[in-house]
């Protein structure tokens, strides 16, 4: 718990292993050094943006992550989604698409994805952020649930009211990075107590500790640091009962610890990633495909931007394929199609990128898959529309501008187009994993550009100094450019 900006999510992180570099100090898991393999195998890490794949409906996103996740049957695996769908109070929205579920059903629904594999650890960063009073209570009583069924759930809150506040067993609190106060929820107000912070009467004891780490009633973080000894004391835990809930059935840390080791005991026997490469491929291009056919927009603008390009291109170069006269224009054209098609790729996949990255980020961290498989997938997706895309821009450029009408040749043409574009669309998935996406659609032009610029069609390699020739070597823009140019005249 801290104030906005103590550094709750950065420490969250760190212990779920999100954050690895720039970090110092040990991490300790039951007293020994964390084996991060091991650890990954053991936790979830929900973060605090809710990530989820828009086009889906709930049950397919549960399912996608129950086939990715779980090595059981069709049907066990339909029995663990319906229990879970039920527990997280999600059962009536099932058919809904995720991107018109509400905030509180998001977040429910981002744990109930992680919750398939039964993970002992769980991280939440803020899962009650932006949710009403009652959707936090709902789901702080899932999390408490959770634990009390011998997992271990860390959440970050930022002011819980009264009421989530008497959920937590136990409390952490940072001011400015650094731990003020360490121990159970009803050590709180003893604690502050004992060094002279007396909470008022009917005063709620977190706004009193949040206004005293505000600095509200003096510079006193220091002075609460040195006394908790930054998190290190263990003076105010809890070190006899765990209270379970409000009817005060008590368990003993022991059997918490027990059912813990046995969940532990598990996953300790599985495997990093439950499917292979191959398994992995086949669901998320399912995913993939399921997705393209839901966001239309993207894929329609795509296909009918190069129609129309096609037909515009088309009616000014008209029938000028077989006329000596106009053989500069056709060189022209011919290299203008290569551009256009790169570029279009180039652009798409560009933008298209930085949206799915934090997608990435949370599944492949939470091991659902491996990255190759990931990759793939998306490609084979995107292969689709490119060929479509292609195929009707060069059919339309091809046979209006008057080429000599014989399939080898324009199988060819065809070819040289949509291997070009496939290159542009590799650099556009480079640039737009690397940059930010403001800063890739002002910088990533300058991937392109130098290739453009050592095509041969602007300057020739005899013209320039034998030290650049190199240059024009790694340019594939040269590549797809002569390989045009000798189907349309070799
Ligand atoms: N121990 C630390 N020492 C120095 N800087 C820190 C420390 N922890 C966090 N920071 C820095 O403080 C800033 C805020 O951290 P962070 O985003 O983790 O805060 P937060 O409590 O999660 O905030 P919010 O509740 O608004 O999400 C970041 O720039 C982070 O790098």
């Amino acid at each position: 718990m801290g104030l906005s900006g103590a550094g709750k999510s950065t420490l969250m992180d760190i212990l779920a292993g999100f954050t690895t570099t720039s970090v110092t100090g040990r991490i300790m898991i039951n007293g020994r050094k964390r084996n991060m393999s091991e650890f990954r195998k053991l936790s979830a890490y929900i973060m605090q943006d809710d990530n989820l794949q828009p086009f889906l409906t709930v049950q397919e996103a549960m399912f996608i992550a129950a086939d990715l996740k779980l090595s059981l049957n069709h049907h066990q695996k339909s029995q663990k989604i319906d229990k879970i769908l039920v527990a997280m109070g999600l059962d009536e929205s099932r058919y809904m698409i995720i991107g018109v579920l509400s905030g509180g059903q998001r977040k429910r629904l981002g744990i109930a994805l992680e919750l398939i594999n039964n993970p002992p650890v769980m991280f939440l960063d803020e899962p009650t952020s932006g949710l009403d009073s009652t959707s936090s209570k709902q789901c702080l009583a899932l999390l408490k649930q959770l634990a009390q069924e011998g997992r271990t759930i860390i959440c970050t809150l930022h002011q819980p009211s009264a009421i989530l506040f008497n959920m937590l067993d136990h409390l952490y609190v940072i001011a400015n990075g650094n731990c003020v106060y360490t121990g159970s929820t009803y050590n709180l107000v003893p604690y502050l107590n004992s060094i002279g912070f007396v909470c008022p009467t009917h005063y709620d004891p977190v706004d009193f500790l949040m206004e005293i780490c505000n600095g509200d009633y003096g510079p006193h973080i220091s002075k609460l640091m040195e006394l908790i000894e930054n998190g290190k004391s263990n003076k105010w835990r809890s070190t006899k009962t765990v209270y379970l809930n409000k009817s005060q059935e008590t368990t003993t840390l022991q059997q918490v610890a027990k059912r813990s080791y046995s969940f532990e005991m598990e996953f300790r026997h599985t495997p990093h990633y439950i499917d292979n490469f191959w398994k992995q491929l086949c669901i998320l291009i399912k995913r993939n495909v399921i997705r393209l056919f839901r966001d239309k927009v993207l894929m329609l603008t795509r296909i009918s931007m190069h129609l129309t390009i096609a037909l515009i291109v088309g009616a000014l170069y008209f029938k000028i394929g077989q006329d000596a006269a106009y053989v500069l224009d056709n060189y022209s054209l011919s290299y203008y199609n290569i551009m256009f098609l790169t570029y279009s790729a180039f652009s798409a996949t560009m933008v298209t990128i930085p949206l799915e990255l934090p997608i990435l980020k949370r599944e492949h961290f939470n091991r659902w898959y491996k990255l190759q498989s990931y990759y793939l997938a998306g490609k084979v997706a995107d292969f689709l529309v490119q060929f479509i895309s292609t195929f009707i821009y060069t059919v339309i450029v091809y046979y209006m501008s008057g080429q000599l009408p014989e399939s080898r040749r324009f199988g060819l043409y065809m070819l040289m187009c949509f291997v070009a574009s496939l290159v542009g669309q590799t650099i556009g998935f480079i640039v737009g994993c690397s940059l930010k996406i403001q800063n890739s659609v002002i910088f990533g032009p300058f991937a392109i550009m130098p290739f453009v610029v050592l095509s041969g069609f602007f300057v020739h390699t005899k013209d320039v100094n034998p030290y650049f020739v190199w240059l024009f070597d790694i340019s594939y823009f040269k590549y797809a450019f002569e390989g045009i140019l000798m189907v349309v005249y070799g």
